[in-house]
């Protein structure tokens, strides 16, 4: 068993009891985790904090700071092919992602970096002669990030990257499932040379570990990716220290395609919309929405693209669809499935745990036109597609919006006109337009409604981490007139 140790003020410990790490390719445990209780949870953060306000972080200039996150953007480059075989080990994600995500990400930091002394107050034209008066922008405090076990280098560096910018301190817990490459990510953090403090990575289970981070009262601010429920818990303990959050919760994104589409084009989009990843994607494309008289045509071709995917082992480049990350996943999608196709969904194809080892699903396609089925409503979190149909861009409008999630979508159309229509109709964070799943660090992305608030990615993201101090300064020198009435 690989044994990883936890990173708090600089020192890489042990915890306070251990727990095992399950390869979700083979069902077995391959890793030796800390788990990170109260105890650790309260000393990470009052790292966090003296590393704030008393460090050598406080006194650094933010052009020191952004220096430090281009070395961790470098070490990050240079350490991508490890920290992504050990993200595809940890969580079945296939190392064909893994390895370009992961390098990507060193871009996230770079990004970031650039930013860190460009972050401006400004002046205002105070309406009092005596006064000049300025707002300074500085870091919001010590911040949780509570990360799940998809995308997870990724998910951190989205939130790590915009606080460390913004001259923050932070706790990031990883999941419990799949921490592995992220408490291997604390060693750049370390060897990059940021002070002790800056970032503490622990890891440990919601309830125990998430909910005292959560709620610890040295908390200003909890980045939070997960699901709706969890999300729940999160802001009902910030009920204790009133600490500000943002939420990215995943959804139900329409994929709309129309009959003048390029349909070769847009069922690949569709196969990357929902089969990459095994289709565990915040912004998973999972409500195929399609115009009825090219439904047949379309549904061809991504039946035959969906039974063409290579499942396989993770770590082998040429898999397309690797296992998904628990147990737990591949029984929750199983039993969702289950209620749909009582409800009257017909499967189009997959359907299927694949025999042998592992957490496996098969790309899997339901028909739902004219029923009433739960797979429109929840979210799977897997490779499921469910497909309606429409007549009129006015239905198409309203099967888009017909969710309580907000946070992705994708239109598929030559039509210039129409596709303006549908940006600014349809409610959702993010409108694709001939494209699907495309990010970019300079953009930001998060969501309305269930899918929640806060942006992630682009400048958005570092006001996030950002309070405002308001600055008066009487350039008067005669004495304060009148002291019992408000200037
Ligand atoms: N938006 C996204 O990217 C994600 C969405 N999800 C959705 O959520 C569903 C459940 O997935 P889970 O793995 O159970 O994710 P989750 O939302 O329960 O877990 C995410 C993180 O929250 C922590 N957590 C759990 N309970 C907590 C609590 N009471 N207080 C503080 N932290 C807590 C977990 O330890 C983990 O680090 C999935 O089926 C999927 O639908 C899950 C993961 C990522
Ligand atoms: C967040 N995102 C795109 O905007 C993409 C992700 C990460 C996630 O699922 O949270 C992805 O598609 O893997």
């Amino acid at each position: 068993m690989q044994r990883f140790q936890y990173y708090i003020d600089g020192q890489f410990l042990d915890g306070e009891a251990r727990f095992p790490s399950v390869d979700p390719a083979t069902g077995k445990e391959w890793a030796d985790l800390p788990e990170a209780r109260e105890g650790d949870v309260d000393r990470a953060v009052k790292a966090a904090e003296q590393a704030l306000y008393n460090g050598a972080w406080s006194k650094m200039t933010a052009t020191q700071r952004g220096k430090l996150i281009y070395r961790l953007a470098d070490l990050v480059a240079a350490n991508a092919q490890k920290l992504a075989e050990l993200e595809t080990r940890d969580t079945g994600k296939i190392i064909r992602e893994t390895s370009a995500q992961i390098a990507y990400v060193a871009d996230y930091y770079r990004y970031y970096a650039g930013i860190a002394d460009k972050i401006e107050g400004s002046y205002l034209p105070i309406d009092k002669a005596d006064m000049d008066v300025w707002l300074r922008r500085e870091p919001i405090g010590v911040v949780a990030m509570v990360v799940p076990w998809n995308s997870q280098l990724f998910l951190s560096a989205v939130k790590i990257g915009p606080a460390l910018a913004a001259g923050c301190t932070m706790v990031v817990k990883a999941s419990e499932d799949g921490p592995a490459p992220l408490l291997e990510f604390a060693r750049l953090i370390h060897e990059a040379g940021f002070p002790a403090g800056v970032v503490n990575i622990i890891t440990g289970f919601g309830t125990s570990c998430g909910a005292a981070l959560s709620r610890h009262p040295k908390v200003a601010h909890i980045a939070f990716t997960g699901g709706p429920e969890t999300a729940r818990h999160i802001v009902r303990n910030s009920a204790e220290n009133l600490a500000s959050t943002s939420l990215e919760l995943g959804g139900k994104s329409p994929f709309i395609v129309f009959a003048d589409a390029d349909l070769e084009s847009a069922a690949n989009a569709q196969v990357a919309g929902i089969f990459a990843a095994t289709g565990q994607s915040c912004v998973a494309g999972s409500r195929l929405i399609v115009e009825r008289r090219i439904k047949d045509e379309f549904l061809t071709l991504l039946k035959g693209k969906a039974e063409a995917i290579r499942i396989g082992a993770p770590l082998d480049m040429a898999t397309e669809v690797g296992p998904l990350a628990t147990r737990r996943q591949q029984e929750h999608i199983a039993a969702l499935l289950d209620k749909s196709l009582q409800s009257g969904a017909r499967l189009i194809t997959g359907g299927h745990r694949p025999g042998g080892e592992g957490f496996y699903f098969a790309p899997t396609i339901l028909d739902c036109d004219g029923v009433n089925s739960p797979s429109l409503v929840n979210e799977f979190f897997g490779p499921v597609l469910s497909v309606v149909s429409f007549e009129t861009e006015s239905e198409a409008l309203a099967l888009a919006n017909d969710t309580h999630y907000g946070l992705a979508s994708g239109v598929f159309t030559q039509n210039l006109t129409r596709a303006h229509r549908l940006m600014k109709g349809i409610r959702a964070g993010i409108v694709w337009v001939n494209t699907y799943r495309a990010v970019s660090p300079i953009a930001p992305f998060g969501g309305f409604g269930l899918s929640g608030h806060g942006r992630e990615g682009g400048m958005a993201a570092v006001l996030d981490y950002t309070r405002t101090k308001t600055i008066w300064l009487r350039t008067s020198d005669d004495p304060i007139p009148d002291p019992f009435v408000m200037r």
